[in-house]
């Protein structure tokens, strides 16, 4: 498949600006990130990559507008996310992400239509076109219930990618499948940006994942998450056992490092 390269030229889809995100409670203030600095571009399969705990899920839902820095700025389109919106879909890592009581195409329709983005007909058009596109013709009449782990997962990035958001934000959506299983939808995935070129910004541990998803990775340190270096990888990459090696030394060498590029 061919890669995408951040463009040379072009404002950045989305940007984050020296971003704190940080947790208060009653008794205790968990400081997740720490001046986190990086710039999405249009089509990038975007990766946040680092150990458990360093503030992944924490950046992602802070550009869901789930929660605000205490300090520095999130841009979409050089705009301040202040608030969820259908500009930004979500596919989460638990299964039970999808309405119960929604059928495969129920669940798929219903966001296209909530948001008064797509007309009857065109969210109706759109939601065949993405149930065939993750081959569950046979299943769109059926409840989540009734389909395993890997095509609820489907179904979750189908529904996404239906709504033509700016940019998809994944985390970990493949960690609780089986190997083979996962390794099948890390290669769907990547069929349905082909078709899409939609923008992912996908969370993961897996530096094998990673490599295999991304066109560029963001490495961050364990707690608080801080930029330890940003790589960007090729065609066929994650063939290369000398790029996981140096993503393993750099995740885990006491130094930050400066941006690192492999060519
Ligand atoms: N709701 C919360 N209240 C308080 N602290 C939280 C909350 N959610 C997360 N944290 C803390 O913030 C830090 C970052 O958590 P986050 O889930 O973003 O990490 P992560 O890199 O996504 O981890 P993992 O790879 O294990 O999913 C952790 O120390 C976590 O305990």
């Amino acid at each position: 498949m061919s890669d995408v390269r951040r463009p040379t030229e072009g404002a950045p889809l989305l940007s984050l600006k020296a971003v704190t995100l940080q947790y208060k409670t009653r008794d205790s203030l968990v400081t997740a990130t720490y001046r986190v600095d990086f710039q999405v571009f249009k089509s990038d399969r975007y990766i946040l990559l680092g150990p458990s705990g360093c503030g992944k899920s924490t950046i992602l839902k802070a550009v869901g507008g789930f929660i605000r820095p205490t300090e520095g700025q999130i841009l979409l389109n050089g705009k301040r996310i202040t608030r969820p919106g259908p500009d930004r879909m979500m596919v989460f890592q638990e299964f039970d992400q999808l309405a119960p009581w929604k059928t495969v195409r129920e669940n798929i329709l219903f966001p296209m239509r909530a948001t008064g983005k797509f007309s009857r007909a065109e969210a109706q058009e759109r939601t065949d076109h993405y149930i065939e596109k993750i081959q569950l013709e046979k299943f769109a009449d059926a409840y989540p219930h009734t389909l395993s782990g890997g095509m609820k997962q489907r179904v979750a990035i189908a529904r996404g990618m239906a709504m033509e958001p700016d940019i998809l934000l994944m985390d970990e959506p493949f960690a609780a499948l089986d190997a083979l299983t996962r390794d099948r939808m890390q290669d769907e995935l990547l069929r349905l940006w082909e078709d899409t070129r939609v923008t992912l910004l996908f969370v993961t541990h897996s530096i094998s994942e990673a490599i295999k998803i991304g066109n560029r990775i963001l490495l961050l340190s364990a707690l608080p998450g801080q930029v330890k270096a940003e790589i960007g990888t090729r065609d066929n990459s994650f063939l290369d056992a000398g790029l996981q090696a140096m993503i393993h030394d750099i995740l885990f060498s006491d130094t930050a490092t400066a941006a690192a590029a492999h060519a």
